[in-house]
């Protein structure tokens, strides 16, 4: 045991950096034990031969103050983040407190909001309670939690809903090849959305390359941790606040101007001011029913729901609490999660995350983890409304179907979030003959016939239908080349197959009308079909103007014509 004690001493520890993804700007960093100098294998064996609970806290305690003391001579240390691991024994016992944490953190100048303790799902935990009290506790003194090592364990949606972390860390397994892997993409793509209703923010560990990077980034993960970022470092010299070089390019999104326009940018309140702060916050925006709370740096920690604070307050307990200012909570004890939406995201991507919640106050949204701003549920429903009327005025009056300002908006979309997309113009071959021989009706009964078809296909999130005009169609696809391909391909054989019973049975006998063309000799038209021209755009592509993009897809047009099978894959050369 007391091996085991004397090499706590000499354990050291290596730091590595927790970026944004979209800016790569440096959100926090996890400290890593290092037991190189001392007889134990690794932090787990040592920690196992002290397992007996009260020297497992003395020397978590001892691991703890030297990961933070070593960190508290970083430069940077007060702005950022230190992410520490515990043993989940302790978050058990009654062994790790909110006043421990803070008699660790004050010699060194630190503020509460420096201190992330990761929970690992690895250990199966047998008490809940504590855990569960520890980490509100947390919190309310304006420190942080994270679920480390998510979807390895059996316990990690329990932990979710009942701990109510600021963060999840998605366990490397799940992140390991995702650019090629798309269960993996569908995993971690829906488990961002989940963070974002529910108020946590999303990290991935265990990032080795850049094709991953992009993908976890395009898939909405706020955070990324792993080799390709940095490789965790004793030298607190090599640390920096950005790590930019790592790829090659990043883009920062913009907030749509009519979001903008409708946020509001309240002053959030610190956790810890105090609640007289609050009150007044209430008394100056009567029209809001909640304040959002960060901590010193920033961050969106949470909201205070106005009738919470005025509940408590209304309380004979909450007012004889509140008179006596020295024992008086401060704010972060009022904190609630609350749902969260990227301010840069789409108008369709921050309604969907509204929808998804069972909210009725509203969202908030944050860039990069910094509160942003408020939109409240009455500028949710003008977004919304604004939405659907221009949708409705852009929409063909044929089909129904959105129109050119809406294609023009996804292409910018597209070209701006990088996620792997392929984009295809389908022309009509052999409608002029069609509509001279059968009349406009039956022509527009062809078109329906075709638009209906891709109407059905876009009640996917994945897939967006258009139509240009005339017998111009869109299709824009979230999906690898291969799969993108196949539902073009299934697209013009479906409609190939239809479209010949809207001929007479002496023509589809035929194959097609007899009639005359341009120079007066009569021909056969063959049978109506489609043509595409595709073009893919893989994960990560650089951003393009999507002129280039709609001038690449009109050339290919003519090619599309020409081939066996109706579609023209061209090249993204311009981009
Ligand atoms: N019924 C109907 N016909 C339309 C509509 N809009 C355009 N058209 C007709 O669609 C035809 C389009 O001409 P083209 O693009 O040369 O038709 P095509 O014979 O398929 O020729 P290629 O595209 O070169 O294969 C013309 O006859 C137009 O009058 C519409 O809303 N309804």
């Amino acid at each position: 045991m007391q091996l085991a004690l004397d090499s706590v001493g000499s354990i050291d520890f290596a730091y590595q950096p927790i970026v944004s993804t979209k800016t790569l700007v440096v959100h926090g960093f996890e400290a890593l034990a290092r037991t190189k100098a001392t007889p134990f294998g690794s932090i787990i064996d040592l920690l196992e031969a002290m397992s007996d609970t009260k020297d497992l806290q003395r020397a978590e305690s001892a691991i703890l103050d030297n990961a933070i003391a070593k960190f508290a001579r970083y430069e940077a240390a007060a702005s950022t983040r230190l992410f520490c691991n515990l043993d989940s024994r302790l978050y058990e016992g009654e062994c790790l407190s909110p006043d421990l944490m803070r008699d660790l953190l004050r010699p060194r100048s630190l503020p509460p909001g420096a201190i992330c303790l990761e929970i690992s799902e690895r250990y199966q935990l047998r008490n809940w309670t504590n855990l569960i009290d520890l980490s509100k506790q947390l919190s309310a003194c304006g420190m942080h939690t994270a679920l480390d090592d998510f979807g390895t364990g059996m316990s990690g949606l329990h932990l979710l809903l009942r701990v109510e972390p600021n963060y999840v860390k998605i366990d490397q397994s799940f992140i390991f090849s995702i650019a090629t892997n798309q269960r993996q993409q569908a995993v971690v793509s829906k488990l961002c959305g989940l963070a974002h209703s529910l108020g946590f923010q999303t990290v991935a560990e265990g990032v080795e390359c850049e094709e991953d990077f992009r993908m976890v980034r395009d898939l909405g993960c706020d955070f990324a941790q792993g080799y390709h970022i940095a490789r965790p470092t004793t030298e607190l010299r090599k640390l920096t606040q950005n790590y930019t070089r790592c790829v090659a390019q990043i883009t920062n999104g913009q907030m749509d101007e009519d979001v903008r326009l409708l946020l509001n940018k309240v002053s959030p309140m610190l956790t810890t001011d105090s609640l007289g702060k609050l009150e007044a916050f209430f008394d100056d925006n009567p029209d809001l029913p909640l304040a959002p709370a960060v901590d010193e740096a920033g961050m969106l920690v949470g909201v205070v729901y106005e009738d919470d604070f005025f509940s408590y307050r209304s309380s004979e307990f909450g007012r004889a609490l509140m008179a006596n200012k020295a024992s008086a909570p401060r704010i972060g004890s009022f904190v609630r999660n609350c749902p969260i939406a990227n301010a840069t995201g789409s108008v369709e991507q921050i309604l969907n995350s509204y929808v998804d919640t069972n909210s009725a106050r509203g969202i908030m949204l944050a860039d990069e983890g910094a509160y942003v701003g408020y939109l409240s549920n009455h500028a949710l429903m003008r977004l919304a409304l604004d939405r659907a009327v221009s949708i409705a005025r852009d929409a063909n009056p044929l089909t129904q179907l959105p129109g050119n300002r809406a294609i023009s908006r996804k292409l910018a979309d597209v070209t701006k979030t990088g996620a792997a997309t392929s984009i295809a113009y389908f022309d009509f071959d052999h409608f002029k003959a069609f509509n001279d021989c059968y009349g406009f009706t039956m022509g527009d009964r062809a078109l329906m016939m075709f638009a209906d078809q891709i109407k059905d296909l876009a009640r996917r999130t994945d897939i967006f239908a258009a139509h240009i005009g005339g017998d111009d169609f869109f299709l824009a696809v979230e999906a690898e080349p291969k799969e993108a391909l196949q539902i073009i391909e299934d697209i013009r054989a479906k409609f190939g197959s239809d479209a010949s019973s809207l001929y007479s049975p002496e023509d589809r006998e035929r194959g097609g009308i007899l009639a005359l063309d341009r120079y007066g000799s009569e021909r056969l038209f063959p049978m109506l079909s489609v043509s595409a021209s595709v073009l893919h755009m893989p994960a990560g592509t650089n951003p393009c103007a999507t002129s280039d993009l709609e001038e690449r897809l009109n050339c290919g047009k003519k090619q599309a014509k020409r081939a066996p099978n109706g579609i023209a894959v061209v090249a993204l050369s311009c981009c």
